[in-house]
């Protein structure tokens, strides 16, 4: 595929925090349509690119573009394009949840009709009907993530980017949400960028994955041939040994 055909292109990427490089000459692409995870050790750079991709941090280095949007230059227009589920991060506790959608719709300026239509639809599809006029402040883990994927979604985006969406659900909350976006990649051909540190989940939903260990990019491709290539049964098998590679 063209690199003008790929939902997301990064070249050479880098990020400086003071004397911590956070990312460090990244490229990778990634096909419209396609779930793509992400993953790498705590610190490895992994929110930073992704926040590098939404156009919340500017890059030190290199260039990215979503939907052929430059990710600096064209910030407005990734942010209309794109829907981002942080890892962690306070829902306003005295809004409740059909209140939280409606405002963050309007920060979209979607108009007040479509903005309720598109926020009911969202509350049904979640399973939060009955939880809509509750305060946010006492939903369960599984509310919280189910609210936050919600609200990525209320600018109808044709990019995700998605931070740890499973950390902390049960097994029940992580397989509706990997069916959801599962359903949102094959039936309306959004792009999922899926960052995780749980490769039994990256697993379940990508076909390409990218791994950053210490900022830099250690490996990118399809899980099956990385696999065969590393002689890897197992995800966890092939993380460890891609990591191991480096130390050696
Ligand atoms: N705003 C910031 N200022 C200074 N350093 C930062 C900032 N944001 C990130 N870093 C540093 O950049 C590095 C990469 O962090 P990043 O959050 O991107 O990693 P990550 O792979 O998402 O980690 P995790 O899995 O723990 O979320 C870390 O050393 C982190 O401390």
């Amino acid at each position: 595929m063209s690199a003008s055909a790929m939902a997301i292109t990064v070249e050479g990427l880098g990020k400086r925090f003071g004397a911590v490089q956070a990312v460090d000459d990244v490229s990778f692409a990634v096909e419209p349509g396609e779930i793509f995870g992400f993953m790498g050790h705590n610190g490895a750079g992994k929110t930073t690119t992704l926040r590098i991709l939404l156009g919340l941090t500017q890059p030190t280095r290199g260039r990215a573009t979503v939907l052929g949007h430059d990710v600096v230059r064209a910030t407005l227009d990734v942010r209309r394009v794109s829907g981002y589920l942080p890892a962690s991060y306070a829902l306003p506790p005295d809004m409740t949840a059909r209140e939280f959608l409606l405002y963050v719709a309007a920060m979209f300026a979607i108009p007040p009709a479509q903005a309720r239509a598109r926020s009911e639809a969202l509350l049904r599809r979640f399973g939060l009907e009955g939880a809509a006029d509750r305060k946010l402040r006492g939903f369960s883990t599984g509310m919280t993530q189910k609210v936050g994927l919600a609200q990525a979604l209320i600018n109808e985006p044709r990019v995700l980017f998605l931070d740890e969406p499973t950390s902390g659900l049960d097994p029940l909350g992580r397989h509706e949400l990997l069916e959801h976006l599962r359903a949102l990649s094959q039936q309306q051909g959004v792009t999922v960028v899926f960052s995780s540190h749980i490769l039994s989940d990256v697993e379940t939903l990508c076909r390409r994955v990218a791994a950053l260990h210490h900022a830099r990019l250690i490996a990118c491709g399809e899980i099956a041939a990385l696999k065969r290539e590393h002689g890897a049964a197992t995800m966890d098998e092939l993380y460890l040994e891609l990591v191991r590679r480096q130390a050696s």
